[in-house]
């Protein structure tokens, strides 16, 4: 299964918000969309869930036109975590992650047994009669993930039926604490080596540099670098698309950089000599 993007351009409320956006990925590859506040990041990862479907250029998913897949086939093939998910009705955490399983309509006991398995893996199994409203913000974004575990399975086993499914994460490990970080971004690492494609937006570059087989760095809507952890995070990339000094450095311990941040005290003065400091507001 391969995701080919060529030339995709958008524009919403009369402005261009992507522009002529092309990149290839395919299954099996953990991909990491990353970038500053306002990039298009979000607006990317929509128009790859269907949900702008005005685009011009083109977005081909197993090599048929998105735009040609109905709503049905395209949640059977693909699983979404938004961002920021506000929910006010007091569903309990099964109920929301058994919603992950509307899309197939199949017996109760294989979906109870996935919708189990989901909540083990994203270890919120215990809370799982919890109302969702009154969960902390880090267990809940962890119950988001169940569901889209659970969307995502055929069967109760992380290499149940994924192979060639598309998985996309917006700032998935929002909230969570460095432990079940990794554990979500861990998990995404193995569906990938289930044969899932996993496109995830982050903007954690630790995260990135430990968990992604290829970076896309979206500058004000075009990719502006594209490639291993190693071609795209660099100091001279981050500051073109971050206007932030960086540091890069080897990880002692692991195969993956560091990107460390300096004491960036003249970013307020930088701001005040321009006559908004809005950091004393
Ligand atoms: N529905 C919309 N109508 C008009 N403009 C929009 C709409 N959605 C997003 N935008 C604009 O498109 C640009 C890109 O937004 P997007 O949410 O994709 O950014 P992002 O890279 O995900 O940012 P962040 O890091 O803040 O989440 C922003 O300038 C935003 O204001």
């Amino acid at each position: 299964m391969m995701l080919d993007v060529q030339e995709l351009s958008l524009s919403l409320g009369g402005h261009r918000i992507l522009h002529q956006v092309s990149f290839q990925a395919k299954a099996g590859e953990c991909c990491v969309i990353m970038g500053a506040n306002g990039a298009g990041k979000s607006t990317l990862l929509k128009v790859l869930a269907g949900e702008y479907p005005h685009y011009t250029g083109s977005v081909l998913l197993g090599g048929n036109p998105l735009r040609e897949l109905t709503t049905a086939e395209q949640a059977r093939q693909r699983a979404v975590l938004s961002q920021r998910i506000q929910l006010h009705l007091p569903f309990t955490v099964s109920e929301l992650v058994k919603m992950g399983r509307y899309v197939y309509g199949e017996k109760e006991t294989v979906d109870k047994a996935i919708v189990d398995y989901a909540m083990h893996t994203l270890q919120v199994y215990e809370l799982r009669d919890r109302a969702w409203t009154t969960l902390s913000g880090g267990q809940q974004q962890r119950v988001h993930m169940a569901r889209v575990l659970a969307q995502l399975l055929e069967a109760p086993q992380l290499d149940g039926g994924v192979d060639g499914k598309i998985l996309l994460l917006d700032e998935p490990v929002t909230g969570m604490d460095i432990r079940h970080q990794q554990l979500a971004l861990q998990l995404a690492a193995e569906l990938a080596e289930h044969g899932v494609l996993v496109v995830a937006v982050l903007h954690d570059f630790h995260l990135a540099a430990a968990w992604a087989d290829r970076i896309f760095m979206l500058h004000k809507g075009s990719i502006y670098a594209a490639g291993t952890t190693e071609v795209v995070l660099t100091a001279a990339n981050i500051r073109h698309c971050f206007d932030i000094d960086v540091q890069v450095l080897e990880h002692p311990a692991c195969d993956h950089p560091i990107i460390m941040t300096l004491n960036h005290t003249h970013l307020s003065k930088k701001i005040t000599e321009n006559g908004s400091n809005y950091f004393s507001a």
